[in-house]
C-alpha cells in the first residue's frame, strides 16, 4: 500500500505549476523534471517521496529540488514534462543536515543520485511503505496470573503456559512483544492466558523508559587516568564539531570511554550514534550498551527485517531512541537531537561499502558530524593510515590509551620460522608444544587461519587436474563436511567429484589448509580438548555467534579455531594463547594496502590474548620471519609500524599521501572493456593541464569474476580539487560514449581493495 494524496488530474492549461526535480533509483547521475500544480495540497520539499511515471512504469523517487516554471517557455515545458502522480509524505523524511550530506556525497562521490538515496533510506520507505511508527508492546503477568500459578490452578498439561508465566515472573518489567519468540513461546498459548486475564499486554512508547536513573554504573570499574583524561578531552567538545581518534591498545577500555561519553550525551537529552563493524559478530558489545543504560537503544543492521529497520529508523528520527547502534549504513539514521558519532574499530573494512553506491562511512561520518556540529570519535587499536595521516595534518585530534585496563603484563610474542621445519597438518612442533602447555595450565587457545573450508584446492593425484571455477579463473575451495566445492569469489558451488573428471581415477586429494581441516587435525592431536570452529560456515544460524561466545566464556571450549571473525572485538578473559597459523599470504599480496591490513589483523587477533588477569602469548607461523612489519609490531607496536608505513606511502606517492579515483568496467567480452577504458582515457587526456596522473587501464587483481572480465583505470593526484574538476568536466561525455553502453562501469572515489 502506498500512503499519500492522489494528485488532481492535471488539465495542461495555463494553471500555475512548479517543476519538481526528482532523484530516481536508476544508475544515472542526474535528476528528472516533473510538473506539480502549485495548488497541490502538499508543499513539495526536498526529501519527500513522490510517485512518478517513468518510462512505461511508475517509480518512487525523492524530491531533490523544487523550481518555478520558466514562463518564457511555458508551453514547451507543459508539453514535454509529465506530472507527478502523487506526493507520499507530508514532510521531508530526513533532516536538513542529511539533505546537505546527500548533496555533498553527490558531489564528492560523483555517484548516481538515486543510488545515494537507496543507501540513505530504509528499504521499506523506498518501496513506498508509510513512514509510520508502530507502537511496541510488552507482556506482563497480572496478579491473577501470579496467584493462579502459585496456587497450582494451571493444568499439568499446560506446559507452555507454565513456561510463559515463569518467564514473566523472571522478567518483572515484562517481555517486549517482538522478543517473545526468543523465549520460544507460542503466540497461541499467550493469547489463551490473556483470555483468562493472567497476562496483559501494554502498549508503550520508548519515552516511557526514560524514567528514574538512566544509567547502571558497574561498581567494579575505576576508570584509570588515561581513560579519565580521554573522557575529559572529548566532553569539552560536545557542543561543536571536532574529530577524535581514540588510539587505544586492545583491551585498554575504549568501550568504557564510549559508554561514559554517551552517558553525558544522554544527560543532555541528546542522541548517540554508534557504528560497529558487524553486530552479529559482536553481540557482547551490543549487550554492554543495553545493560548500561535504561534508555531506548535501537539497532540498525542487515540482519533485521525491513519493518524492524524502519521502526528503529523512525525512533531515531523522532528522538525516542537515545542510542542507535548499527553497521555502516546506520550512519544515515536521522537524528532529532544529535550528540555524538562513535565509530568503533574504525580501521575495519566493513565501513567501506563495496556495492552500489561506494562510500566510506568513516569519511562521511566526519562530514556529517561537521554538518551536525557534534564531535565524532573514531576508536581503534590499529587505526587506518588514513586517520593517522589526518592526525598529522591536524584534522583529527589523537587521544591515546597505552595500558590494558585489567592486565598490566605485556603480551609475549614469538615468531615461528617455518623454513625447513617439519610440519604436522599445518602446525609446527613448536606450536603443538605450546598448545599443550597452555591447555595444561587451563588457558584457552585461539587458532587463527583466514581461510574457511577444508582445503583451497582439490587435485587429482594421477593427472594433476584441479578444481577451478570457470567463471572466475580461481580454484574452488573444497568443503569436506557437506562434500561440495565452492568458489569464494562468486559463491557458485557444486558437488565435489569423487572421480577425476579428466582421467576418471579415484585419487582426489585436498591440497592446502582451511579452518575445517585445521579443526580436524586439532581434534586428532588433542582428542581430550573441546574444540570449536568459528567461521562463516558455522555461524549461519542467527544466534550461533552468541552461543559460541557464551560457551567460550563459560569455559566449555578449550581450543577455538577460526577466521577473522575471531579478531573482532571479543573479550575472552581466559584466552592465554593466540596463534596465527599462516601469515604468509597476508604479507605478500598485490594490494599496496596489504601490509597495513596484515598489521591490523595481527594487532587485533593478538589482542584476544591476555585481556584479563592471565598473561598472554602470541605465536606467529610464517616463512618470512624476517619481515620488517612483523618486527615493528612485535617490538615497537602498531604506532611504529604505521609511522614507517606512512613514510613508504609518501615515497611511493600512494594514499593517504595522494588521492585515487578509479574507473572500473566489466563485461563478458574483454575487448569491450578495453575499448571503453581506452575511450575514457582519451577523454581524460584532453585535460592534461590538470595535475592528475592516469595509470592503466590494467586488469583488476582478479581479472575474471562471475564470468565477467574486469579492467581498471586509476587517477592519481595530490590535489583533490583538480581530481574533482577533471571528473566534473568529463563524466558527462563519458556517460555518452558509445562504448559505455556495452559494459558495466563505475567511477569510484578513494577505492579500496578489489571488488
Ligand atoms: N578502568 C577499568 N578498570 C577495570 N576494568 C576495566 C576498566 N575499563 C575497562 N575495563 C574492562 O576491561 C575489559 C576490556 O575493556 P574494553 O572491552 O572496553 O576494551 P577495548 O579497548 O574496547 O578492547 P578492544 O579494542 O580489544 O575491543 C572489559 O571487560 C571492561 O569492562
Ligand atoms: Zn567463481
Amino acid at each position: 500500500m502506498v500512503a499519500g494524496i492522489e494528485a488532481p488530474q492535471l488539465p495542461l492549461s495555463s494553471e500555475n505549476y512548479c517543476i519538481v526535480k526528482v532523484a530516481v533509483p536508476v544508475p544515472l547521475r542526474r535528476v528528472f523534471d516533473y510538473l506539480l500544480p502549485e495548488n497541490y495540497p502538499i508543499t513539495p520539499q526536498p526529501g519527500m517521496r513522490v510517485q512518478i511515471p517513468f518510462g512505461r512504469t511508475t517509480k518512487i523517487g525523492i524530491i531533490d529540488e523544487v523550481e518555478s516554471l520558466d514562463h518564457s517557455d511555458l508551453d514547451t515545458q507543459l508539453e514535454k514534462l509529465k506530472p507527478i502522480t502523487q506526493i507520499l509524505d507530508d514532510s521531508p523524511l530526513i533532516t536538513e543536515s542529511l539533505i546537505s550530506l546527500y548533496r555533498w556525497m553527490g558531489q564528492y562521490y560523483h555517484a548516481p543520485f538515486g543510488e545515494i538515496w537507496q543507501t540513505l533510506l530504509p528499504t521499506a520507505l523506498l518501496k513506498g511503505k508509510p513512514a509510520k511508527l508502530s507502537r511496541s508492546s510488552r507482556w506482563t503477568i497480572t496478579d491473577i496470573g501470579r496467584e493462579s500459578l502459585e496456587s497450582g490452578k494451571l493444568a499439568k498439561s499446560a506446559v507452555k503456559q507454565k513456561l510463559i508465566l515463569e518467564q514473566l515472573i523472571k522478567n518483572p518489567t515484562g517481555i517486549a512483544h517482538d522478543k517473545i519468540k526468543d523465549f520460544d513461546i507460542p503466540y497461541s498459548s499467550l493469547k489463551n492466558l490473556a483470555g483468562k486475564k493472567w497476562v496483559s499486554r501494554d502498549y508503550i512508547t520508548d519515552n516511557d523508559k526514560n524514567i528514574a536513573s538512566q544509567v547502571n554504573l558497574p561498581s567494579d570499574i575505576q576508570l584509570n587516568d588515561e581513560q579519565l583524561s580521554a573522557i575529559e578531552t572529548v566532553s569539552q567538545h560536545l557542543d561543536r564539531y571536532t574529530a577524535f581518534l581514540l588510539f587505544g591498545v586492545t583491551a585498554s577500555g575504549k568501550t568504557e570511554v564510549y559508554l561514559r561519553l554517551i552517558q553525558q550525551v544522554i544527560e543532555q537529552q541528546r542522541q548517540a550514534l554508534v557504528l560497529v563493524p558487524e553486530i552479529g559478530l559482536t553481540p557482547q558489545t551490543l549487550r554492554r550498551f543495553e545493560q548500561r543504560f535504561n534508555v531506548s537503544v535501537v539497532t540498525l543492521h542487515s540482519g533485521m527485517s525491513e519493518q524492524q529497520r524502519l521502526q528503529s529508523w523512525l525512533k531515531a528520527k523522532n528522538g525516542e531512541a537515545k542510542i542507535i547502534i548499527g553497521t555502516r549504513s546506520a550512519l544515515f539514521a536521522p537524528l532529532k537531537n544529535p550528540g555524538i558519532i562513535i565509530i568503533d574499530e574504525e580501521h575495519d573494512l566493513s565501513f567501506r561499502q563495496q556495492q552500489g553506491f561506494r562510500y566510506s562511512a568513516r569519511d562521511v561520518a566526519m562530514v556529517r558530524a561537521n554538518l551536525e556540529k557534534i564531535p565524532v570519535l573514531l576508536g581503534s587499536a590499529s587505526p587506518s593510515l588514513e586517520s593517522l595521516s589526518n592526525v598529522s595534518k591536524g584534522k583529527i585530534k589523537q587521544i591515546e590509551l597505552t595500558q590494558k585496563a585489567q592486565n598490566t603484563a605485556s603480551l609475549k610474542y614469538r615468531v615461528i620460522d617455518l623454513k625447513n621445519q617439519p610440519m604436522n597438518q599445518g602446525l609446527s612442533a613448536d606450536l603443538i608444544k605450546s598448545i599443550k602447555q597452555h591447555l595444561q595450565q587451563k588457558g584457552q587457545v585461539l587458532l587463527f587461519l583466514n581461510r574457511r573450508g577444508y582445503a583451497p584446492v582439490l587435485l587429482c593425484h594421477q593427472c594433476g587436474w584441479s578444481s577451478s571455477c570457470q567463471r572466475c579463473d580461481t580454484h574452488y575451495t573444497y568443503h569436506h563436511q557437506n562434500d561440495y566445492l565452492q568458489c569464494h569469489h562468486c559463491g557458485s558451488s557444486r558437488k565435489a567429484p569423487h572421480q577425476c573428471p579428466q582421467c576418471q581415477c579415484d585419487q582426489m586429494v585436498p591440497v592446502g589448509l582451511g579452518t575445517e581441516r585445521l579443526t580436524e587435525s586439532i581434534k586428532h592431536l588433542f582428542p581430550d580438548a573441546k574444540t570449536a570452529r568459528i567461521d562463516r560456515d558455522t555461524t549461519r544460524r542467527k544466534s550461533a555467534m552468541q552461543d559460541f561466545v557464551s560457551s567460550v566464556k563459560a569455559g566449555e571450549i578449550d581450543i577455538l579455531v577460526g577466521t577473522q571473525m575471531l579478531a573482532k572485538g571479543h573479550h575472552f578473559p581466559d584466552v592465554t594463547l593466540v596463534a596465527l597459523i599462516d601469515m604468509d599470504g597476508a604479507l605478500y599480496s598485490a594490494d599496496f594496502r596489504a601490509p597495513e591490513y596484515a598489521a591490523q589483523l595481527i594487532t587485533q587477533v593478538s589482542g584476544r590474548a591476555g585481556r584479563a588477569d592471565k598473561p598472554g602469548e602470541v605465536l606467529i607461523q610464517t616463512h618470512h620471519a624476517e619481515h620488517s612489519m612483523l618486527h615493528q609490531i612485535i617490538h615497537s607496536g602498531y604506532g611504529e609500524f604505521a609511522n614507517s608505513a606512512l613514510n613508504e606511502r609518501v615515497e611511493a606517492e600512494l594514499p593517504p599521501h595522494t588521492f585515487l579515483a578509479m574507473f572500473q568496467a566489466e563485461s563478458p567480452q574483454m575487448a569491450h572493456v578495453k575499448y571503453f577504458l581506452a575511450d575514457v582515457k582519451q577523454i581524460l587526456d584532453r585535460y592534461s593541464n590538470l595535475k592528475v596522473e592516469l595509470l592503466g587501464p590494467a586488469p583488476a587483481v582478479y581479472v575474471k569474476k562471475a564470468g565477467k572480465f574486469r579492467y581498471q583505470l586509476f587517477l592519481q593526484t595530490s590535489s583533490r580539487n583538480q581530481l574533482h574538476q577533471l571528473l566534473e568536466l568529463t563524466l558527462g561525455d563519458i556517460e555518452k560514449l558509445k562504448s559505455a553502453s556495452r559494459v558495466r562501469w563505475r567511477v569510484e572515489i578513494d577505492p579500496v581493495g578489489d571488488s
